[in-house]
């Protein structure tokens, strides 16, 4: 990620074979190797930091490497969020900082599971109601920022219950589904987003946002946004 950050130098949280296992596609792989690296909570100045603790955000950056485990392209873990003191479930949006994302999202329920498609400059919005993991599926190291609330900590128990997402992305892009969903619907395909009306824009990064309180008001707020959030996915994602 050096290239990616010019803050101070940070040390990351790693994810292992073992705390992926139980999603993985083949939970017998096995692999020495650390799969992906998490650095969370990251500012470029005291500044900064201080702004985003008052405004409860986290800027974090996660590195992919470009591998496969058994034929299973590396991805996330998975995770849903829970719910603002408002009711409503927080949301999140990446930016593609290197390579490829497939960022693979899916409701509580799993009736509707959706894909988009990530390159350096895109933004990811992961809308209230949706699950997430987010698949390499390129053969470059695909590194990707996220802004998101700080207020809460991720629900990891639905995808480790069922064994992951309801598809297995495997090398050459085949999806296969996971036989413990055996209900959920073929996989939709939806864009990368821009929300002029937030300055979440091309050209724009995610980091730009560090104190402007109205673009990243939606992230603690979701509930004042939901009119925002519809129109901006172009109606491809629905909220929940
Ligand atoms: O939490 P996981 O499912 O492992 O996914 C990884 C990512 O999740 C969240 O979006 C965090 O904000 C990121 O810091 C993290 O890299």
């Amino acid at each position: 990620m050096n290239g990616y950050w010019d803050g101070p130098k940070a040390e990351p949280q790693i994810r292992t074979i073992e705390e992926m296992r139980e999603v993985l596609a083949d939970p017998r792989c096995t692999s020495d190797q650390p799969l992906y690296f998490m650095y969370r909570d990251l500012a470029k100045s005291e500044r900064d930091r201080e702004w985003l603790r008052q405004h409860h955000i986290r800027y974090d950056i996660t590195v992919i490497p470009a591998r496969t485990l058994c034929g299973e392209y590396v991805k996330t873990k998975g995770h849903y969020h829970t719910k603002n003191p408002a009711g409503e479930l927080y949301p999140e949006i990446y930016e593609v900082l290197e390579g490829t994302g497939h960022y693979l999202l899916q409701t509580r329920d799993a009736d509707d599971v959706v894909m988009i498609e990530g390159t350096a400059g895109d933004k990811i919005l992961i809308p209230p109601g949706y699950g997430h993991v987010t698949i390499n599926p390129g053969r470059e190291e695909l590194v990707m920022a996220n802004l998101v609330s700080s207020e809460f900590s991720s629900n990891y128990a639905p995808y480790a219950d069922l064994k992951g997402a309801a598809y297995y992305e495997m090398e050459g892009g085949a999806l296969v589904k996971n036989p413990r969903y055996p209900d959920a619907p073929p996989v939709r395909y939806c864009n990368p987003v821009e929300v002029p009306e937030l300055g979440i824009e091309r050209g724009v990064g995610l980091y730009d946002l560090v104190g402007r309180p109205r673009s990243v008001a939606f992230l603690n707020h979701p509930e004042q946004f939901m009119e925002i959030f519809a129109a901006i996915t172009g109606g491809c994602l629905t909220m929940r």
